[in-house]
């Protein structure tokens, strides 16, 4: 891809206090984003994954190193990129509808407006009829729909995803996995996703970032995923080539697990 990337981190360092300590959890990550690509990062829990999204959202001011957007330094809340957590941040209180303006409501967007726009997005993700619904009247699928549409209303050119589907099951995930690379095609949206699940990081991906294992992790390896587009996704995982580039992130994947291990379990005896 060409072009000046849309995200760069630059010797990204973090360290968290834990009381009187301090927990190196990421150090030296340099990586860049291409607009407009989606790229998973992956590696053993506890590797800093979730916190390499909270400094690209702003949210978590680097201890050293420092972010760029589309070139420019990123101070405080990175207000071009849309957040999608693990757990949704629907309020229960307000209808789906409601929900989905909320981000167009802060930012000053008038009721008629943001109403058709949260609108016009239920009905992309396939929730129109719903709008009137509260949050506990909605199935898992139904609710992480909501909370994509909630992010996309905004139009964030930078979607932050922090293992989005994981609490949903097998077919679900499926579905959402599907809807999101149609969404993703559409809006030509520049993609960091986090996740567990290696088979959803190989389907969706154009670049894959493998972390080391903690403390003090860093980006060990990357690998470009050469798979053809539009991606089906019931047959992309039977392809020959996915099954190779799965292989090839695995082998590398699973040192980093055990060497995580091997670490937690001498931290727990010693
Ligand atoms: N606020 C905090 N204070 C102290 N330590 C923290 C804090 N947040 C995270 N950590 C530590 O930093 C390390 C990285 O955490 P992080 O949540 O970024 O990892 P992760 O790769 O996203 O984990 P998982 O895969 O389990 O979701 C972990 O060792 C974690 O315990």
């Amino acid at each position: 891809m060409v072009g000046r990337p849309l995200v760069e981190l630059d010797n990204v360092t973090v360290a968290y206090r834990a009381g009187d300590r301090q927990h190196v959890a990421v150090t030296d990550v340099n990586l860049e984003v291409s607009r407009g690509a989606f790229v998973s990062v992956v590696g053993p829990t506890g590797c800093g994954k979730s916190t390499v999204l909270n400094v690209v959202a702003g949210l978590l001011a680097p201890t050293s190193g420092g972010v760029r957007i589309d070139g420019t330094s990123l101070w405080g809340r990175n207000t071009r990129a849309g957040y999608l957590f693990q757990q949704d941040t629907l309020l229960p209180w307000k209808t789906v509808l409601e929900n989905v303006c909320l981000g167009l409501e802060l930012a000053g967007v008038d009721r008629a407006e943001r109403r058709e726009q949260a609108r016009d997005w239920l009905s992309r993700v396939g929730l129109s009829g719903f709008e009137d619904a509260h949050p506990h009247q909605l199935s898992g699928g139904m609710r992480k729909r909501t909370a994509v549409a909630q992010v996309c209303v905004c139009g964030p050119e930078i979607l932050l995803m922090d293992e989005p589907f994981s609490a949903l099951d097998a077919q679900t995930r499926q579905l959402m996995e599907n809807e999101l690379l149609t969404l993703w095609t559409e809006a030509g949206t520049t993609v960091l996703f986090v996740t567990h699940d290696l088979d959803e990081a190989v389907s969706l991906s154009d670049e894959i970032v493998l972390f080391s294992a903690g403390p003090a992790s860093t980006v060990a390896r990357r690998y470009e995923v050469d798979l053809p587009r539009p991606r089906d996704l019931m047959r992309i995982r039977t392809a020959r080539r996915f099954g190779e580039l799965y292989e090839a992130v695995w082998s590398d994947l699973r040192k980093e697990v055990m060497k995580a291990h091997g670490r937690r379990d001498t931290v727990g005896h010693g």
